[in-house]
């Protein structure tokens, strides 16, 4: 199996126990994933659990969805970068201004930056919801408005939902990164998911990096789960 590929899949740590979460993290090889810590882990086990996970060998994606005036979220993710993260990101709703400081704060680390990902429409989202927002445009509409903000920006790449990934690559080109959660195996819970795509499929229309919680997670099997799906997209 192709390790390049394996890396594709970005496993949301979404538990409220570190030690079970580490007793998982334990049975896999940084060749085979890359780990996304959220607002609940972070929350609960801040800093030093993230950099538990570095030291284990892992990229970590610091899923935090920065969102407010750009000089705070310049100085936040100038704290991820610290913290030594792969990849951090913000709303994209919060502005063209917010996304490119944040971008020009990160350039005094070179290479070692983390990648930074807009956010643009939650995958749990659907044309409804963006109403109540008083959001005319279909979901795919809003995210391809939102991504070209992001580019524009300077950003490496937005969080989308992978049905609306064959067209972004298409309009934004293939360097510009797509990160797509909403993803479920055949046959798995959709839970609060909206726009969604088997992982399979989510690869075949163009995303680079898959977001996976729960089906893996909260599976009784979790590391086979991962297994079948890396399997799946090789
Ligand atoms: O930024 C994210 O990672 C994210 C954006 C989005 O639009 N939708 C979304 O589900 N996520 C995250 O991706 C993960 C998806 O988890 P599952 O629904 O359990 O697979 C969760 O940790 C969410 O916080």
């Amino acid at each position: 199996m192709s390790f390049e590929h394996s890396k594709k899949i970005l496993i949301a740590l979404d538990y409220d126990d570190q030690q079970i979460a580490l007793n998982f993290v334990k049975q896999l090889s940084p060749d085979t994933c890359r780990l996304k810590v959220g607002k609940e882990m972070f929350t609960y086990f801040g800093p030093a659990f993230v950099k538990e996970l570095i030291d284990l060998g892992f990229d970590v994606f610091l899923d935090l969805k920065f969102h407010d005036i750009p000089n705070t979220v310049a100085k936040a993710v100038t704290a991820a970068a610290k913290m030594g993260v792969w990849m951090v990101n913000v709303h994209a709703s919060g502005g063209f201004e917010m996304m490119h400081k944040a971008k020009l704060a990160l350039e005094q680390f070179g290479d070692k930056a983390p990648l930074l990902i807009a956010v643009t429409v939650l995958t749990s989202m659907d044309e409804k919801e963006l109403k109540r927002l008083g959001i005319e445009k279909s979901p795919q509409e809003q995210v391809i408005y939102l991504a070209r903000l992001a580019k524009e920006a300077g950003l490496d790449g937005i969080v989308c939902s992978a049905q609306e990934a064959k067209v972004l690559k298409v309009e934004l080109g293939d360097k510009f990164k797509l990160v797509t959660p909403g993803i479920r195996p055949e046959g798995s819970d959709v839970g609060d998911q909206k726009r969604i795509m088997t992982p399979k499929q989510a690869i075949d229309a163009g995303s680079d990096y898959l977001v996976i919680g729960r089906p893996i997670t909260k599976s009784n099997d979790p590391v086979k789960v991962l297994n079948d799906v890396n399997r799946s997209i090789n």
